[in-house]
């Protein structure tokens, strides 16, 4: 049915009504016109008045008033009530019939004929009628033919309120429930949503529906949850509005009338109260609600609630159980309701739109079902917009973007955080090609969840979207640190580039520099909270820069997506309320809290696999329940991830995998292999802890300081360092340009050493592992190096007190002549790699003023505090752990950096 023309038969219906009211206050109108003319007759207007209080035709049975009217002074009384009745028998007789007409022709099937006729059957009509039938009515009661149809309009049209009379709940509901009927019956199923809510009742509200209520068909909503329903309903007006207003229609009615197709369901709220007033907040919500209902199909059915309703409102009043007074038929007609369906065909039919309604959403959907037809057909310039599941049927999407550009997801273990992360993920990858977005993730969990994004052993395939994939940095908080500097560094090459095009986000920069590589950028941190987890200069460091890219990413298309298990992860927020609040799209997972906004609760009843997105900063109005598909199952991701490999692998590397649970080796390390003599000679000792595949090593230049001393008790990793140093210099010499000489005074290391040595040799290189150190010392100190010598020096602690004792007959002992290595040795090419057990013991070797000799040094188990003397005097900060070390180059760094001394496999070990 078009809408004018359902429209215009409205407005027939209507006129129809007011036929009959006209007709029905003739009556009354008969008595005033009466009263006119028996002012100058006192008489006749007490004749007419008794007339019109018996009614006409009570009056003609009354011989007393019939013999008062005979009397000829009141002839003109007497026939003037005569046309009157002549004239309303003959018009309202036609009134019924036409009322039916109508009614017929506005409300087919279940909207008007009895249940028999259709309860039981599943609705098709996208477009239903207009009038719901609730009972009849005739204007005299003698003649059933007179009988016509008593029908309120609903959908997009009217709200209804119920008044009911005492004791008569129990007719309110099964009109209640047979007007629900008829309209769920109606429709296709899912294109109505029914809310219930009672002010007075826990379980038991219209329980015939409850077969729906595994359905979106029907939510319920216990006494308390009266704000939970107020919520869902202006955030519903809220998002049709800014729908409709961006589709160019006024009204979810326009809209679906424009696009010939319903694009969401109507919703009727039916809200039970006790007769009592409401409270002044609420009442103020329900009146807005009621107002901008319409636009949005949302219809109110109030029952016993005694307030006056925004937007159209039809009424019905109870007199007892059966008779009723409309709004729609006038104060002066008496319906009568049609009588209760039985319950058991209510649930039964309830049963079976709900199975319908289940059978066409096709239950769960799948991974596959958030894909595009094709891959990479997206572009970033504006936004990034993806689905990552399904309200029924419907797909339900994340957009990260000006007006959401950072996100905050949330949910305790086991909820599927990471599952969505995934889904995410995957959506967004085969929409938008690699040089349309950019990922870095990172998670601190310990566990290897991104780490099937890295080429593995398993699997060689990698996303191509992704640039670096950190996992099991729970302990290098430095790696998260490394990543937001990377973060903060691209920002401001972002602006830059921005300043000089002289445009302002990334839409613009884009457009003026179309041969650039821009995309958008999004930055993946799982368990983010522990970036903030201790009181030290990672946490301020850490904050500051989270601040600045939430602030600023916005602009230049780099985006945060940070999640977290617990509320820790949110608590950690707040003294941070900038990054926080720049999070507007907020993601809570089942039982997730503080996510959402304090008042929000729809996380706590989200059922299992499901999320709620929200793009307002967890205001409930922005509620979207999404029903999210297994992305993280066995093969789900890696079939994605092998298409978009063969799609992109060829034009994007394989991204760089720091995993903070296996440290590299050095052979493996793009350094090591770029080593060759030539360049300024460089020890590698480590892996630096950043965003690049970087190593970290000392310089040896021809300079005073130029010595490393490795501090601690850690065997393994001191012997790891001075492993790597050595090797890495043995390639940077030509054959013969260089001479490693050894000392171990430590026994269980000997075996290591003399290993390295003999490596040395296979490499062409002198290297010598000495019996005693003290005569080595002696002749370095007295003869000037034909070639650069490197000392390495294992245990010099052990070594100290046999270098104490001066020789007989000589004025200086092994330790003097340490010393003098030490200070002199570097501008001549001997540089000294020593490791010292204990700072101490590094004090008493290189006596007062000498610690300018030690240019570097990595620590290992040695606490911060005794590394300042050798760091300038700064407060150096350092937890020690196994597998790192800090690490000090007083001619490069500014402050101690953490790196990874590198793993020697099938090597000996302490
Ligand atoms: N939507 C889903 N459908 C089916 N299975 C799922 C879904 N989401 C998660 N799972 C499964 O549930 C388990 C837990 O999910 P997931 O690892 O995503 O939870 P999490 O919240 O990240 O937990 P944790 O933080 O402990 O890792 C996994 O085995 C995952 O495969």
């Amino acid at each position: 049915m078009g809408f004018s023309k359902s429209n215009e038969q409205r407005t027939r219906v209507m006129s129809a009504l007011d036929a009959m009211r006209q007709q029905i206050g003739l009556v009354l109108g008969a008595a005033r016109a009466g009263r006119e003319v028996a002012e100058t007759e006192l008489a006749g207007l007490e004749l007419e008045q008794k007339v019109v209080h018996a009614g006409l035709d009570e009056a003609a049975q009354d011989e007393e008033i019939l013999a008062a009217l005979r009397r000829p002074a009141m002839s003109q009384v007497s026939s003037w009530l005569n046309t009157v009745r002549a004239q309303f028998h003959t018009d309202a007789s036609t009134v019924p019939r036409r009322l039916r007409e109508l009614v017929a022709e506005t409300s087919a099937g279940a909207g008007r004929l009895p249940p028999g006729e259709w309860l039981g059957k599943i609705g098709t009509g996208s477009a239903p009628p207009e009038l719901w039938r609730v009972g009849s009515a005739a204007l005299s009661t003698s003649d059933p033919r007179d009988r016509f149809d008593v029908a309120v309009p609903l959908l997009d049209e009217s709200h209804l309120a119920i008044t009911p009379a005492p004791k008569t709940r129990e007719q309110v509901d099964a009109l209640v429930e047979a007007l629900l009927m008829r309209v769920l019956s109606s429709v296709e199923p899912g294109a109505v949503r029914v809310h219930l809510w009672d002010i007075g009742q826990l379980t038991s509200v219209l329980p015939n529906l409850y077969p729906l209520s595994k359905t979106s068909a029907l939510t319920l909503y216990d006494p308390t949850r009266l704000q939970d329903l107020l919520d869902e309903l202006s955030g519903h007006i809220r998002r049709i509005h800014a729908q409709a207003m961006q589709a160019g229609h006024t009204s979810l009615r326009g809209m679906r009338a424009a696009l010939g197709k319903r694009t969401e369901p109507w919703r009727i709220a039916v809200l039970f109260g006790n007769g009592e007033t409401w409270a002044t907040e609420p009442l103020r919500e329900l009146k807005r609600i009621a107002g901008g209902a319409h636009a949005a199909g949302i219809s109110l059915i109030a029952v016993d609630v005694p307030h006056v309703l925004g937007g159209s409102v039809e009424n019905i009043r109870l007199l007892d159980e059966r008779r009723v007074v409309t709004s729609m038929t006038g104060p002066n007609l008496v319906a009568q309701l049609d009588p209760a369906i039985p319950s058991g065909q209510v649930s039964g039919a309830a049963g079976k739109i709900a199975e319908a309604l289940i059978a066409r959403q096709g239950g769960p959907r799948s991974f596959a079902d958030l894909l595009p037809p094709e891959l990479g057909k997206a572009n970033s310039a504006e936004e990034l917009r993806a689905p990552v599941g399904f309200f029924e049927g419907d797909p339900v999407e994340v957009v990260i973007g000006d007006s959401s550009p950072h996100a905050l997801i949330g949910g305790p273990s086991g909820s599927g955080k990471t599952n969505f992360l995934y889904a995410l993920l995957g959506s967004l990858a085969a929409r938008y090609p690699p040089d349309e977005l950019a990922l870095y993730l990172l998670d601190f969990k310990e566990g290897v969840s991104f780490a099937g994004l890295a080429p593995g052993r398993k699997d060689a395939t990698w996303l191509p979207h992704a640039k670096l994939i950190g996992v099991n940095v729970n302990t290098d908080r430095e790696f998260g640190l490394a990543l937001l500097r990377f973060l903060s560094d691209e920002l401001r090459r972002r602006s830059t580039a921005a300043k000089e095009h002289e445009v302002t986000n990334l839409a613009g920069l884009r457009q003026e520099d179309p041969d650039g590589h821009w995309p958008r950028i999004v930055a993946v941190v799982d368990e983010f909270q522990y970036l903030f987890a201790g009181r030290d200069a990672v946490t301020n460091q850490a904050t500051a820069l989270l601040e600045d890219i939430a602030r600023r990413g916005r602009a230049q298309g780099i985006h945060l997506i940070l999640a977290s298990q617990d509320v820790a992860g949110i608590e950690a927020f707040w003294g941070k309320p900038a990054v926080f609040e720049q999070c507007t799209l907020r993601i809570a997972m089942p039982k997730a809290r503080r996510v959402l906004a304090e008042a929000n609760t729809a996380a706590v009843s989200a059922p299992r696999w499901h999320a709620v997105l929200n793009h307002d900063s967890g205001v409930a109005h922005g509620n979207q329940l999404a029903h999210v598909p297994d992305a993280s199952g066995k093969d789900v991701f890696a079939t994605l991830q092998r298409r978009l490999w063969d799609a992109y692998a060829d034009e994007h590397d394989r991204p760089r995998l720091f995993d903070g649970a296996h440290s590299p080796v050095l052979e493996h390390v793009p350094a090591f292999g770029e080593l060759k003599p030539g360049g300024a000679v460089t020890a590698l000792l480590g892996q630096s802890i950043d965003v690049e595949d970087t190593a970290c090593g000392i310089e040896l230049a021809h300079a005073p300081g130029r010595n490393l001393a490795v501090l601690g008790t850690a065997a393994a990793e001191a012997l790891s360092i001075l492993d790597s140093a050595a090797r890495s210099l043995a390639r940077q010499y030509e054959e013969g340009a260089v001479e490693f000489l050894l000392r171990c005074p430590v026994e269980r290391c000997l075996p290591a050493v003399e290993r390295l040595a003999e490596d040395l040799v296979a490499h062409g290189h002198r290297a010598v592992v000495l019996d005693s150190l003290a005569p080595t010392l002696a002749e370095l100190v007295a003869a000037e190096p034909e070639t650069a010598k490197i000392l390495l020096l294992y245990g010099v602690d052990a070594e100290l007190p046999s270098l104490e004792v001066k020789e007989p007959g000589q004025l200086k002992s092994g330790l003097d002549h340490l010393r003098v290595v030490l200070k002199q040795g570097p501008g001549k090419g001997t540089h000294t790699l020593g490791w010292w057990r204990g700072t101490a013991r590094l004090k008493d070797t290189l006596g007062f003023g000498g610690n300018d000799d030690i240019g570097a040094w990595a620590a290992l188990d040695v606490q911060g505090s005794e590394l300042s003397p050798f760091a300038a005097g700064q407060v150096v900060h350092w937890s020690p752990r196994p597998g790192r070390a800090l690490y000090f180059d007083r001619s490069t760094h500014a402050t101690p950096e953490v790196i990874i001394p590198f793993l020697r496999p099938d090597r000996e070990n302490p």
